[in-house]
């Protein structure tokens, strides 16, 4: 069958996004990892489904697939291209956008400036949520990799994350301790990894070893993890700007009590069609 799909991206971090309110299909594990292939397929680091709603509230529901075929509770950038999408294709006129997710709902709000403005509710530090292995809440966890201790800060945006902060995110050792974390025997479901260099309270510079996909350009949950453990902290302080290699992102978290908001944009890259053996 024929599949019309299109390409996006929230700052480098890349997706495949298909529209199932318009049409049919049904997309095998095996499937999503040959098309996410950057050789054999069309590449890229998650798969994004609009689906109409369950719950008749929301307006659609929203699903996300890494590369490798998991199916995962929240993607940050990919909220924002999800909301671009729904209105580009004329699936909804509204600017304010409820989804359901499995992580839970979020509220997209897309700026006359074409920006996107997401509601992330509210970062939860409680380890079962992760789900991690400790026995108490606390805002660093020391955890053992390859001989050594690594303090980390753990945060659920729905999905999982753990960050480490590091000197300098040019010499963090990203490719090494990232796979090493992402499947250590005490985060069960296995972790997106951040490693967070605080530049000044106001400004990180982050790079993302993603559960599922590995190294991204970016990734809009990881920054909200980093932000929400930097300030838990007291290292940093709302609004933080958060420096990707692959762009910025503005986020707020001004109380403990308020969700926190993600503000980036969202780029059509081009449309195309596919057929699924
Ligand atoms: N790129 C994303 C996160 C995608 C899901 C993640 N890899 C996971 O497994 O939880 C973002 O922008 O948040």
């Amino acid at each position: 069958m024929l599949l019309h799909f299109t390409k996006m991206h929230g700052l480098g971090n890349d997706f495949m996004v298909v529209d199932l309110v318009t049409q049919r299909a049904r997309l095998r594990d095996e499937q999503i990892r040959q098309l996410a292939d950057r050789r054999f397929g069309i590449g890229f680091d998650q798969l994004l489904v609009v689906e109409p709603p369950r719950d008749p509230e929301m307006d659609f529901r929203y699903r996300i697939f890494n590369a490798d075929g998991s199916e995962v509770e929240n993607c940050g950038n990919g909220a924002r291209c999800f909301a671009r999408f729904v209105r580009d294709q004329r699936l909804t006129h509204k600017h304010e956008i409820h989804v359901e997710t499995a992580g839970g709902p979020l509220v997209l709000n897309v700026q006359h400036d074409g920006m996107v403005r997401v509601d992330m509710g509210r970062p939860r530090f409680n380890p079962a949520t992760l789900p991690f292995e400790a026995p108490g809440d606390q805002p660093l966890h020391a955890v053992d990799v390859d001989g050594d201790t690594l303090e980390l800060g753990v945060v659920s945006m729905g999905n999982p994350h753990a960050v480490l902060q590091v000197e300098s995110v040019d010499s963090a050792p990203v490719e090494h301790l990232g796979p090493l974390l992402e499947s250590h025997p005490r985060f069960p479901k296995r972790v997106n990894v951040g490693f967070m260099q605080v530049v000044s309270p106001s400004e990180i510079r982050l790079r993302v070893y993603e559960r599922g996909s590995g190294e991204t350009l970016a990734c809009g949950t990881g920054a909200c993890a980093a932000v929400a453990s930097g300030i838990r902290q007291g290292l940093l302080k709302s609004p933080v700007n958060v420096h990707l290699p692959g762009g910025q992102l503005s986020i707020e978290w001004p109380d403990p009590e308020s969700s926190l908001v993600m503000v980036g944009p969202a780029t059509r890259v081009f449309d195309g069609r596919v057929t699924l053996n």
